[in-house]
Parts: structure tokens; sequence; C-alpha cells
């Protein structure tokens, strides 16, 4: 059979050549990657042997062997990688080794496109180059490759997938030394004369010690030759069977004549009769196992190093950061499995966390029986949407070992394992809220709002999760629940809290709403993430005490009943001195609010509008608009987004004068004085409009409101306010009949870039901030 040539894929002829030119620093990676291919070979074996047995019956030993192959004359020479995985067909050498399947290569190819050698060294881990990092220690591989019998495949035949570093193409052949391996792969590296270090045993057993001791839960084999000298006692000289000594189960070499166990015995001083003992050189040949340590799971905690931890997190769930935090723990699930688990939390979330459906399947809870992986899918049993990042392997004792996917689906420890992991991880959390302040701090910035999610989705361990979430307020950063709780005030019945998504704590701080809650000292929650509000609403109490929106009217400090007399008859006094404002504002704002009242919340500010206990306040009014072309102002959204109240603040004089102004208009219909009441009327709407804006509301006709503050500026200027603007224009040329030759690439935006769109809204939603954090009446 004629090799067959065939062309890269685009992509991987792109991958081929970062790799080639720009990881050249961290081209060590290459074995950790193979190691990393042959152990999944072998676990998809062992998987696929659980339902069709013809594939492995469990006799011959899964292994991974490595062994470096000299030149005679000295020069160059070869690395070989051998595992009794599952195997590849021709047609799959082709598809896996000479296509990218992968999703995200693209993202991966032109993010390192635009990179330097350096931080793409970063991205390896990230992505992991698999099989082309081959090409950085090696400028030809070969690929041999034979899958197990089966029902589908009965007579396999062993092919050979060829490839050199500097080729667009590779070549697929059946392999002229037949079916030398029985079963499996074995990846053949010719090494670059600057990467013949690997040839080395000492430097193998280094790399794989350092990038790969976790990688595998199979064993993997280092062939290694030495010289040894030995007596030479009489009748001794027939060669021993070198190797079989130390390797138990030592995995069988291929006939290959480089690969053949040799073994050469030279006599010392040879014909002679010496008085000196005899010696011989003896060369001696043996595959020493690399991963002799037990799998770090199954060890004491006790003795086991965070750096071993580290390690083993990278290699084993293939996430080349360090965990942020990690539990060790065995147990007994309660219907009589034992077992041993880590959960590990990652120091970052994926970045699409937040974006995808709550039913995404997590992947890194590796279910092992006995130390043999049998499954990441634990079905039904999944974990909730907040816990789904949560990286675990958990080891079973007693299940037994053949226990299929689908058995395992009905077992009761699924059920229990996925109770058991929430409840570590809690624990985990807990901990470190209790014992680590400075980790906490990390904890909060990649997981606080997931802890939110938590005791949202979460009903049965919502107590334990909002008590791990922080948040800011008007007087701390990360205050716990319990925190406020402690600090509230005597006769304080309510946690106050002001929500508006996408603000600062800084900016949400300076608001209307809390003006007198903060200058006497209460604590206000400041919800600015879209969890927040859901959570309180959610929550509905802490400790028994019930959230308050302090942007609702109604605000109650829980002093009130204290007050002495003499305020009370104070406060009665006001209210008789404002009514004729009030019953003016009544009327005159019958469209924008329900009611008008004096304000207690208000100290500098002279007016604000708050929602009705059944209204929407400006925060939920946004979400709702957000999601509702209408803007939520018609039915009844509208009917909820009119249920505001204008508070007024007795103590501003800009109320003062108001209320002058009101009881100096003339009451009897032939005294009117309209031009007067017009004035009135025009200062009242700015402030009215001007408490929509520093309330978070929108304006309902902000050219009208323009107009009428234009209005009130000439009046204070002097001008007259009827003179009208030199509105003359210079009119545009006539119409240009010539065409374009060349034609316009514009967008679907009428020629904006998206870009520039961006920064247009940005800038504007930066002046509606200011709006309502300067904007003094
Ligand atoms: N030793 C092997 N035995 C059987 N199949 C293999 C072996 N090595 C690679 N493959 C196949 O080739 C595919 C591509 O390998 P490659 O290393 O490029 O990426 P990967 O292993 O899928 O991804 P990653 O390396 O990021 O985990 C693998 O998914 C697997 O199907």
């Amino acid at each position: 059979e004629d090799p067959v040539k065939l062309n890269y894929q685009s992509d991987v002829a792109r991958l081929r050549k970062i790799v080639i030119n720009s990881l050249y620093s961290h081209k060590e990676i290459f074995l950790r990657e193979l190691i990393s291919n042959a152990n999944d070979a072998l676990e998809k074996l062992r998987i696929t042997a659980l339902t069709e047995k013809s594939v492995w019956d469990g006799t011959d030993p899964l292994n991974i062997t490595i062994k470096a192959v000299k030149n005679e004359d000295g020069t160059n020479g070869r690395l070989v990688i051998t595992d009794s995985g599952i195997g590849m067909s021709p047609q799959e050498l082709s598809a896996n080794l000479g296509t990218l399947a992968k999703s995200g290569t693209s993202d991966f190819l032109s993010m390192a496109e635009g990179q330097d050698g350096v931080a793409t060294g970063n991205l390896i881990g990230a992505f992991g180059l698999g099989f082309y990092s081959s090409f950085l220690v090696a400028d030809r591989v070969q690929v041999a490759s034979i899958p197990p019998k089966s029902a589908r495949n009965p007579d396999p035949v062993q092919h050979v997938f060829r490839s050199s570093a500097d080729e667009s193409s590779y070549e697929i052949f059946e392999d002229p030394r037949g079916n030398t391996l029985g079963r499996g792969t074995e990846v053949t590296l010719y090494l670059k004369p600057d990467s013949l270090e690997y040839l080395e045993t000492d430097a193998i057993s280094g790399l794989v010690n350092k990038h790969s001791s976790f990688s595998s839960s199979f064993p993997i084999y280092l062939f290694e030759r030495w010289t040894e000298e030995v007596a030479d006692e009489e009748g001794s000289n027939t060669p021993e069977v070198p190797g079989s000594s130390k390797a138990v189960d030592a995995p069988s070499t291929p006939d290959d004549d480089d690969e053949a166990i040799i073994e050469v015995a030279s006599k010392n001083d040879e014909g002679k009769e010496s008085l000196l003992p005899k010696v011989k050189n003896v060369t001696k040949e043996e595959w020493s196992r690399l991963n002799a340590q037990p799998p770090l799971w199954t060890r004491d905690h006790k003795n086991i190093s965070d750096e071993e931890y580290h390690l083993f997190y990278q290699a084993f769930f293939k996430d080349f950061s360090n965990p942020l935090a990690w539990h060790h723990f065995s147990g007994d699930s309660g219907s009589g499995v034992a077992f041993k688990a880590i959960i590990f939390l990652p120091s970052r979330l994926d970045g699409k966390f937040w974006q995808t459906l709550p039913d995404q399947k997590p992947k890194d809870i590796k279910l092992m029986v006995k130390r043999v992986f049998i499954t990441s899918d634990l079905g039904d049993d999944s974990l909730p949407k907040w816990a789904s990042w949560v990286k675990v392997v958990v080891d079973a004792e007693d299940l037994p070992l053949n226990v299929s996917r689908e058995t395992l689906q009905s077992n009761r420890f699924l059920k229990q394992m996925k109770q058991m992991i929430i409840k570590r991880m809690i624990q985990l959390f807990t901990k470190i809220s209790e014992e680590d302040p400075e980790k906490f701090e990390k904890v909060q910035e990649v997981y606080g709002s997931v802890l939110k999610l938590g005791a949202v989705e979460d009903s049965k361990n919502q107590a334990k999760l909002a008590s791990l979430t922080r948040f800011s307020t008007n007087q701390r950063n990360k205050t716990s629940l319990d925190q406020y709780v402690e600090n509230k005030k005597q006769g304080q019945k309510q946690i106050f809290y002001l929500a508006e998504i996408g603000k600062t704590p800084e900016v949400l701080s300076q608001s209307v709403f809390i003006e007198k809650l903060h200058a006497r000292g209460y604590e206000v929650l400041l919800l600015t993430d879209p969890i927040d509000e859901i959570l309180v609403s959610n929550l509905r109490q802490w400790k028994g005490i019930p959230f308050q929106d302090v942007a609702k009217a109604g605000l109650q400090f829980g002093d009130e009943g204290l007050d002495p007399e003499e305020e009370k008859e104070q406060q009665k006094d006001l209210d008789e001195k404002f009514k004729p404002l009030l019953d003016w504002l009544k009327a005159k704002a019958k469209d924008i609010v329900r009611n008008v009242v004096l304000s207690n919340r208000l100290v500098k500010s002279p007016c604000a509008i708050v929602a009705n206990i059944d209204g929407y306040t400006a925060n939920v009014q946004k979400i709702l608009s957000a999601s509702n072309s209408k803007g939520g102002r018609e039915g009844l959204m509208g009917e909820l987004a009119n249920a505001k109240t204008l508070e007024i603040n007795p103590r501003s004089p800009l109320i003062v004068g108001l209320l002058r102004r009101v009881e100096d208009l003339p009451t009897q219909e032939d005294e009117k004085d309209l031009e007067a009441e017009e004035e009135v009327h025009e200062i009242a709407s700015i402030l009215i409009d001007g408490a929509l804006v520093r309330s978070g509301f929108e304006v309902p006709d902000s050219h009208r409101f323009f107009s009428r503050v234009d209005r009130v500026l000439r009046r204070s200027l002097g001008v007259s306010e009827t003179a009208p603007t030199d509105e003359s224009v210079k009119p545009a040329p006539p119409v240009d009949p010539s065409v374009p030759d060349t034609p316009v690439t514009g967008t679907d935006d009428g020629g904006i870039p998206d870009s520039v769109w961006d920064k247009m809204s940005l800038q504007i939603e930066e002046m509606e901030e200011d709006a309502v954090s300067h904007d003094e009446l």
C-alpha cells in the first residue's frame, strides 16, 4: 500500500507554525502533552471495555512506556512514547492529527499570533497544544497506531502517520513492520539537534516528575540501560534475564531490533589467569516505574505539600494556574461507600460562566472507583449552577469496579456525593472566611457573585451561603449580613438597602435616598451587582429583620417613638405650615406622582422622588425598560411606574422660597396673575424634573425640561424671555451628481463602526451619572 499524502487543515498549519516558531522556550511541555494523550487513550480503552469485553479482557497491563534510542554513531536519536490504549484507525489518525476539531482553536490561534512568545507561554496552559507540541523538539514525527479488535473493526491494521516540521502535508500508510503494537499507539519523535538532551534518562524522569507525576493513573515506565561490573563466578556465565527483577508488571518490549533487550557480556582479561577476582561488565536494562507514588488523594494530607497539591491539580484538571484553595478528606457516603476526595477551588471562573445556561453540566467532577477513572458525568445528580465550576476527584472504595455509568446513575452514591460536595464546598468557604481574611478577599473577588447566586438557587443551604456574602455599605466595604445586624441602631427594625445596577458604591453613597440615614450614622447596604437585589428580595429578612428598600416611600428609622414631645409638636407645625405647598404640588404633579409629603430622609437636597411600597424603583424600572421596548409606561406597568411619591425637604431654602411664592399667589378668580402663576409653575416643574433625575428616574420630556431651564436662566440674566434667537443658517450646496467610484465599506449602522457606538453610549452613561450625583437645584 502506497503512502497517502494529505494536506493539513489550514488551522493545523497555523498552529504548527506557532509551535515551531514562538514556543521554543516552553519546549519541554511536549512530554506532558504526549503522556496526557496516552493516559486519555488508556482511559478510553478501559471505559469502552466496560461495555465491550472484546476490546480488553482485563488481563494485559495498561501502561505507558518511554524509550530513548540514540543513533549508533552517537549523533541524534529518537524518543518513543507508547501506550496500550484505544489506538487509532487510519481515518482517525487523519481526523485527529491532521485537523483541529477543538472548539476555541481559532480564538487561540489569533491570540497566539498577536502575542510574543512569553505571553503565548501562558496560553499553552489554558489551551493545551496537545500532539502538535511534538514539533517543539522533533523535526520528524511518526505515529504508529492500531485500535483493538471490536465488533465494528474485527481486523484492525496498524497504520503510520508521518509528518515533518517543515511540511504542510502528512502521510498515512500501512505499517511495513506489521502489527508490532498489538493495540495502542507509538509516537516516535526524531529529535532536533538542539533537543538531544531528551535522550538522557535523567532528563526524561526529571520532566515526568515535574509535569506528569500526577497526569496518569496508569504506570509510566522508562527504559533504562546501564553497565555494571559483576563478579564473574564460575558457572554463572550464562546471561541472566535482566530487567524483570524490579518492575513486576513491566511492559513487554516490542520486537523491534532497537528495542529488543540486549545483554552484552564481556569477560575481563579474557584468556589470562589473574589473581584478581574475575569481574565482567554487564549491560543491564530495566523498565523502571516513574510514577510509583500512590495517587495523591489516597495519601494522608498531612504528608502532602502545597506544591504537590498544585502540581496534582494542574496535571489532573489541565488547569495550569494554581488552585485558590482545596479540601482533602475521606468519608463514608452514608450508604456504606467509603471514599476519599479532594475539592479544589480554581483561581478564576471560566469567562463564560455567567453566559452559559444553568443546566450546563460540570465536567470536572472525576469519579474513580478504586483509583480507576469511571466518569465525569453525574447525570441528573449534577451540581447546581452556582457550584458547577468546582473541580473534584472522588475515589470510592467499595463500589464494584465494573460498575458502568448506567448503573451508577441509579446508585444512591451519586446523589449522596452531590450533597457531600456541596456541603464540603460550603465548609471550605466558611473555613477560609474564618481563618484566612487575605484569602477570603480573593474568594470574594472570584466567587462573590457566585455565593450570592448560590444563596438564591440553593434554598437548603441558603442561610449558610448568604452568611458568606459580602456587601459594600455607606460606612465600609465587605460587610456581612451578620456584621450589619450587629451594627444596627436601637429601635432599628429594618435592614436598609439601596440598589442600582452598574453604579459604584461611591456614587450610590451620595444618593438623595440615604442622605439622612448616612448623616445620622445608619448603615445602608449599597447593592450594585445585578444578583444583589434578587438575593435581598429572595431572603426577605436576615435574623428576623426585614430588608427595606430606601428608594421606597415610608422610610422609618425606628427611633421615631423616642422623639421628645416637643419635636412631635414641631413636626405638626411644619405639616400645617407646608400644607398649601403640598396641596398645590399635588395638583401640579399629579401626572408624575401619586402623593406629595414632607420628607424625613433629606438633609441637603430640596426634594426626591421615591417609589411607593407597591411601585417600581428607578432601578427596577430600568431593568424592565431594558427588557421591554415600550419602556414600561403602559397598562399595569405604567400604573406601577407612576406609583411614586414626591418628598420635599422643609428645611431647604428652595422649598421655603417656593412655599412663599405659592402663598403669594392670589386665590380669587378675578385677581389671578397668570404670569406669576406660570413662573411658579415653571420653577416647580424644574424642581420635580430635577427630583426625578437625582432619584435615578428619567425626565418624561427632556426637551420641555431644558426649555424651562433656558427661560429661568434668561430671567436670572435679565434677558428677554421671548426674544427669538437668530435662526438663519447657510443652506447646504446643491446636489453633487458625481458618484464615488470606490465602494463605501460601511457598517449596518449607516457607517458608524461598532466601536464608536460603544464609546458614544459609554459617554452618554457617564453624563447621566454626573447628572444624578452633582446636579444641585
Ligand atoms: N496516544 C493516543 N492514542 C489515541 N488517540 C490519540 C492519542 N494521541 C492523540 N490522540 C487523538 O488525537 C486527538 C488530538 O490530540 P491532541 O493532543 O492534538 O488534542 P487533545 O488531546 O484532544 O486536546 P488537549 O491536548 O488539549 O487535551 C485526541 O483527541 C485523540 O483523539
